[in-house]
């Protein structure tokens, strides 16, 4: 019988060595998608995997598996996990906790219990945040099939890079590895950070997650002419950055005054030429809004489009790329009723919550019924180095999690 006390000490110890991979200097992980670290990290994960006795295997998105075979192999898969991408400079616990955890739960459930009924997955995504390339969940897209059959050979990161060939530079996206999307997968179990401050502000130990809010992700490109910033006067300048500021202004108040749960954040802007003596010819900006409800998603984008006609003029133009839309998504009762049982039991403090966080338990959970279960963020703090989360409740939500992965793939 595993005690909490190992359990506690194997996932502070496996957190602390994956956040060796794409260390920043001020303590921060960066492991962007196909990038070296992203690629020494997802080998890293294939040969825990392997360590702790479960089968491991790469698709050919670079999502890595671990495999614990069910008694009844042709029923369908009980598939937990998380993802090992980060944002820039981001924490060690988002996405990678889940992973590692999952890991462990799963390791312990066959040292406790032996083979489970059903096949049991491991997954580690490859990518969740969206912060090289303009593709939030790719893999946990890819396994759903929501990008099967599209061409993704226009897309670029930032600084240019074309996606198809950063994936290729690791092999994927040539047919080597098994295709990605799945339709054998029954349910799915996702543990994560809050990265919100309820649970902390509350002294509780585990969030179960009712439902995740729905998020527009959106890129403008303002696109005027570069011109000598001494010599041309106001009333000739085709200036992208006077338009561009004003256009942020009217997305960001019309957010806030949509309701409290509405949320919008430019968070990346590109200017071109981007030096002072220079009136900018091109500004290049994202938008990422979220809401509980779908049409108020959909009311705040026809505003957008609005605002776009009305500041769009023969100088300045303003291009427009909505290239994410996921929905809200319910999580599924019956396995956060279980959850809740479960803290009960244990006499954990726990409370039923929405997540303002996107999650791969929404892509997957607009497919097969799907549990997501939060353990308590320091100070709310998270995509930071500064993340953290006490060793207990690290425990803790490995525990829980395992309970219902019990659930699913043994009883
Ligand atoms: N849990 C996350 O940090 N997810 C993030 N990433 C996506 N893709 O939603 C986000 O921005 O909320
Ligand atoms: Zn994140
Ligand atoms: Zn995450």
């Amino acid at each position: 019988m595993t005690n909490n006390q190992q359990t506690l000490s194997a996932i502070t110890t496996l957190i602390e060595q994956m956040a060796q991979i794409g260390k920043t200097s001020d303590g921060g992980v960066t492991r962007l998608l196909y990038t070296s670290d992203w690629f020494k990290a997802q080998q890293e994960i294939s040969d825990l995997f392997q360590t702790h006795q479960l089968k491991t295997f790469f698709d050919d998105s670079g999502n890595v598996y671990g495999r614990a075979e069910g008694k009844a192999a042709a029923e369908p898969v009980i598939l937990t996990g998380s993802h090992i991408d980060t944002v820039i400079n981001g924490g060690k616990y988002d996405g990678t906790y889940g992973v590692l955890a999952s890991l462990l739960a799963v390791s312990e459930l066959l040292e406790e219990h032996g083979q489970p009924q059903k096949t049991i997955d491991v997954v580690s995504f490859c990518e969740e945040e969206g912060s090289r390339f303009p593709l939030n969940f790719w893999g946990s897209g890819s396994v759903t099939g929501i990008h099967t059959g599209k061409d993704y050979s226009d897309v670029l990161a930032a600084d240019g890079t074309a996606f198809t060939e950063a994936k290729a530079q690791y092999g994927f996206g040539q047919g080597d590895y098994l295709p990605a999307e799945r339709t054998d997968i029954g349910a799915f179990v996702e543990l994560h950070i809050e990265q919100g401050a309820i649970l902390a502000d509350a002294g509780e130990s585990l969030g179960i997650v009712k439902g995740i809010v729905g998020q527009k992700r959106f890129i403008f490109t303002v696109t005027g002419e570069s011109n000598h910033a001494g010599t041309t006067p106001m009333h000739k300048r085709r200036d992208a950055m006077a338009v561009a500021t004003e256009l942020i202004h009217k997305l960001i108040e019309t957010g806030r005054k949509t309701d409290v749960s509405f949320v919008a954040t430019v968070g990346q802007m590109m200017v071109e030429p981007n030096t002072p003596n220079v009136i900018p010819g091109k500004v290049t900006f994202t938008l990422d809004v979220r809401h509980p409800s779908k049409e108020a998603l959909v009311t705040y984008h026809s505003k957008i489009n609005g605002f776009v006609d009305q500041l769009r003029t023969a100088d300045v133009d303003i291009a427009v790329n909505h290239y994410s839309d996921v929905a809200p998504v319910a999580m599924s009762e019956k396995l956060a009723a279980r959850a809740y049982e479960h803290a009960q039991a244990k006499g954990l403090k726990s409370r039923y919550m929405y997540s303002g966080a996107g999650h791969d338990a929404q892509i997957l959970g607009s497919v097969v019924p799907t549990c997501l279960l939060f353990v308590p963020s320091k100070n709310g703090i998270s995509h930071s180095p500064h993340e953290y989360t006490k060793p207990e409740d690290l425990q803790i939500g490995v525990d829980a999690l395992k309970q219902v992965i019990y659930e699913l793939a043994y009883t």
